[in-house]
């Protein structure tokens, strides 16, 4: 009673919810909910529905972020990124129930205690059906409708029907009679309702004594409900079947908000005298019911939420209030203060319906919202975690790379000077060779001319085929000898040249290029073979022989030698450098008589012609040289000795005339021939050996030049391998970047559900 004097003394004072002003006799209430306590459910609903658009654009950019970061670049797996894509389905369907989120009041009571008039009065309009006897057949659901409109639809259906039709759908006198269970919505603009507009659903009921399948009706309409309100009639008591009906859902729904109406108040307006001790009565039985049978709040709590009202007088007061026609009689007497406590409970009732809601419904998306953000902030931390390890692994894969293509490129560098030393050595050493060994070889020719042994005949054709079966014979027999000493001795140093080259590639090569150097390092199957062409037939082309008898001690021979013997000596005097003239000459090649022109006491001009004249002078007979020489003879040693040395020497010529054989012939020919082809052939000692090093130098530059391609193909792969890791590393900062900066906006929106908590939920 105390709590009731209070209220009505604080409504009275106009320090209530809604501004309150009397008019006439007629209460007015300022529509305005600005300060109503529903506003805590508006903003909370506001403030999560824009948590979760920003929670649905974090997990969509993650999931872009995943699909980049899967696949080929590998940070993240298929797996991974199907976990985190499976979080936009569960944000979709949050937030699809955020949008239909509202506070639920569903009113119960006894058939014809005021229910759908309650309704009604908080509607500030006669909405739903009402009136003596059993009225509401069943659930009728009044909800804001987005649009001017008004309609209503039926469970299960999406046509709209006539708003009017509601008075006989709901009615329990229709012919067309719902399921009592059955849920009928009945849509009402917003911008006509405050409590509408604040997203309350208002949920009329048929009596709970007129079924028996509370069960049912408690499963399929009270288990999301917010609040409960029990309407009683004050004009009897709590009844038995209203108790029963509050018992089961106080089994089924824990702690439920309960709100007892004692309506039809107004009643007590024809026996004042009784007036606080049944009013006393009621509430002491009301708060016994709710703290101790139900024991849904305590004792002092329960007082709160007990009220003695008049839903008709209220709705009454509120159509006049909107000069709505009504066919009401004037109001009893107390119908203010039944009034006020009409609106005292509004009040109190938003308070609990609003944060009862925001606890019941945006506690669990609050929860649900930092565990996505959590799990997707989980799968983005293993793909920083993935990346960064990735990129030291990366970076120092980098500093190797680059580390060893540097050394690769000094190396090589420092290889390739030392083997064009090496190879400029030893072209050096076997021209040198080659040169030392033909002209060896050439001076031992007049050997190898005497093994020639095929039958020698001094006529012309047999003689040309001799000759060319000699010059064969002259080259193979040269190029064996050359053979069996130049090519072991060079192919050995070329072989170990090539192996020192192979063997330090092989070292600067990575691994999987090794095998290919390494090819090189075993030896040549083949020898190497020194290349030269000893083609005689063309060397000695224009060698011309000369056959013809020559009696050794005529006059011609002995002033030829005469002469030669001068020669010698003037040679001797200027003697030829080694690649003229080498330094032991065979001796039938130094027989051949050189003509040394412009040095000595004579010239070979004035030899010449001196020869001639003696020749001239001693062959041509009755001359008168002839005659003088012979006269001068005879007188100067006597004719005998004379005779004596003619017949000697005519035994002489007869002797050499006799033995101008084919023998004698063949070995004039090839002393002809050796001297001949020894001057040709150390015309060509530069030449060969010049070439014999070419060849060595191309063989070595070759091999060298594989080698260096070799290297430069690992280094080539090197580079670009470089050039991939750098893009990784590239790549794999950005992962890393991006992962970090998406990790911290989860950190972000954890934090924005924390002072969503705070704000709204921790009160
Ligand atoms: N005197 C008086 N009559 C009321 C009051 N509230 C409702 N009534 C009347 O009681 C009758 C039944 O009201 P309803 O609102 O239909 O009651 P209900 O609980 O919805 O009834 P059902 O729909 O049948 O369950 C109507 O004639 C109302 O005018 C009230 O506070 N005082």
């Amino acid at each position: 009673m105390a709590a009731y004097v209070n209220r009505t003394i604080s409504m009275m004072a106009g320090d209530g919810p809604h501004n309150v002003a009397m008019n006439n006799g007629t209460v007015r209430v300022n529509m305005s909910n600005v300060d109503s306590p529903l506003q805590i459910f508006v903003r909370a609903k506001k403030k999560i529905n824009d948590i979760f658009v920003e929670i649905d654009d974090y997990v969509k950019d993650a999931v872009t972020f995943m699909h980049a970061v899967s696949g080929e670049n590998g940070i993240a797996t298929a797996q991974d990124v199907a976990n985190v894509e499976a979080y936009v389905s569960k944000v979709q369907a949050i937030r699809e129930v955020l949008k239909r989120d509202h506070m639920k009041v569903a009113f119960f009571g006894r058939t014809s205690n005021g229910k759908s008039t309650v309704i009604n009065a908080m509607l500030h309009d006669k909405i739903l059906p009402s009136g003596i006897g059993h009225t509401t057949n069943c659930f009728l659901q009044v909800e804001g409708s987005d649009t001017d409109e008004a309609f209503m639809r039926t469970e299960g259906s999406e046509e709209k029907l006539n708003v009017q039709s509601v008075s006989q759908l709901g009615h329990a006198l229709c012919a067309s009679r719902l399921q009592e269970c059955s849920l009928v919505h009945v849509h009402w603009p917003r911008e006509l309702c405050a409590l509408l507009r604040d997203d309350v659903v208002l949920v009329d009921s048929p009596g709970v004594d007129v079924t028996p399948n509370l069960d049912q009706w408690i499963d399929k309409h009270c288990l999301d409900a917010d609040v409960f309100v029990l309407v009683a009639n004050a004009e009897s008591t709590l009844m038995v079947t209203e108790k029963n009906f509050f018992h089961k859902v106080s089994t089924k729904i824990s702690q439920p908000n309960i709100f007892i109406l004692n309506n039809r108040w107004d009643a007590s307006a024809s026996e004042p005298e009784y007036l606080d001790q049944v009013r006393s009565q009621h509430a002491n039985r009301c708060v016994d019911f709710l703290s101790r049978e139900l024991r849904v709040c305590s004792p002092k709590e329960a007082e709160e939420r007990i009220f003695f009202i008049s839903a008709k007088e209220a709705l009454l007061t509120r159509m006049r209030e909107r000069e709505k026609p009504v066919s009401s009689p004037l109001l009893a007497d107390g119908h203010q203060v039944r009034y006020f406590e009409f609106v005292d409970f509004e009040r109190k009732f938003e308070e609990c319906i609003s944060q009862s809601a925001v606890r019941t419904k945006f506690a669990q998306h609050s929860r649900r919202g930092k565990n996505i953000a959590g799990d997707v902030m989980a799968a983005l931390e293993l793909v920083y975690n993935s990346s960064s390890e990735q990129k030291a692994a990366k970076v120092e894969k980098q500093r190797v790379l680059q580390e060893q293509l540097s050394a690769v490129e000094e190396q090589l560098t420092a290889i390739t000077r030392q083997m064009k030393d090496k190879i400029g050595r030893m072209v050096e050493s076997v021209e040198h060779k080659v040169s030392l060994t033909l002209s060896q070889e050439i001076r031992r020719l007049s050997a190898l001319v005497d093994e020639y042994e095929a039958p020698f005949r001094s006529e012309r054709g047999a003689l040309e085929l001799y000759k060319r079966a000699l010059h064969r014979h002259v080259e193979a027999g040269l190029g064996s000898r050359l053979k069996k000493r130049l090519s072991a001795d060079i192919g050995h140093e070329m072989d170990e040249a090539q192996k020192e080259m192979a063997e330090r590639m092989y070292n600067i090569l990575p691994m999987h290029k090794r095998a290919a150097a390494a090819s090189y390092i075993v030896p040549h199957q083949q020898p190497f073979e020194v290349l030269y062409r000893l083609n005689c037939d063309n060397l000695c082309a224009d060698f011309q022989e000369d056959l013809t008898f020559r009696f050794s001690y005529g006059i011609t021979a002995l002033i030829q030698r005469f002469q030669g013997r001068n020669t010698n000596k003037i040679a001797l005097k200027n003697p030829p450098t080694v690649t003229q003239i080498p330094p032991s000459m065979p001796p039938a090649a130094q027989e051949s008589p050189r003509p040394a022109p412009g040095v000595g006491p004579l010239s070979a001009e004035e030899w010449s012609m001196v020869s001639k004249f003696a020749l001239g002078a001693l062959t041509s007979q009755g001359t008168m040289g002839g005659l003088l020489l012979s006269g001068l003879l005879l007188k100067t040693v006597g004719w005998r000795v004379v005779a004596v040395t003619g017949l000697v020497y005519g035994a002489l010529y007869a002797y050499e005339r006799l033995t101008w054989t084919t023998r004698a012939q063949e070995r004039v020919f090839k002393r002809q021939y050796v001297a001949h082809a020894g001057r040709k052939l150390r015309l060509i000692v530069d030449l060969t050996s010049a070439n014999c090093s070419h060849q060595v130098q191309q063989e070595l530059s070759t091999m060298f030049a594989r080698l260096c391609r070799l290297v430069d193909e690992a280094t080539t792969e090197m580079d670009s391998e470089l050039t991939e890791v750098k893009e990784a590393i590239k790549m794999l900062d950005g992962a890393s970047t991006s992962a970090k900066k998406l990790r911290n906006k989860a950190n972000y929106l954890c934090h924005e559900l924390e002072l969503f908590d705070d704000a709204f939920l921790k009160h």
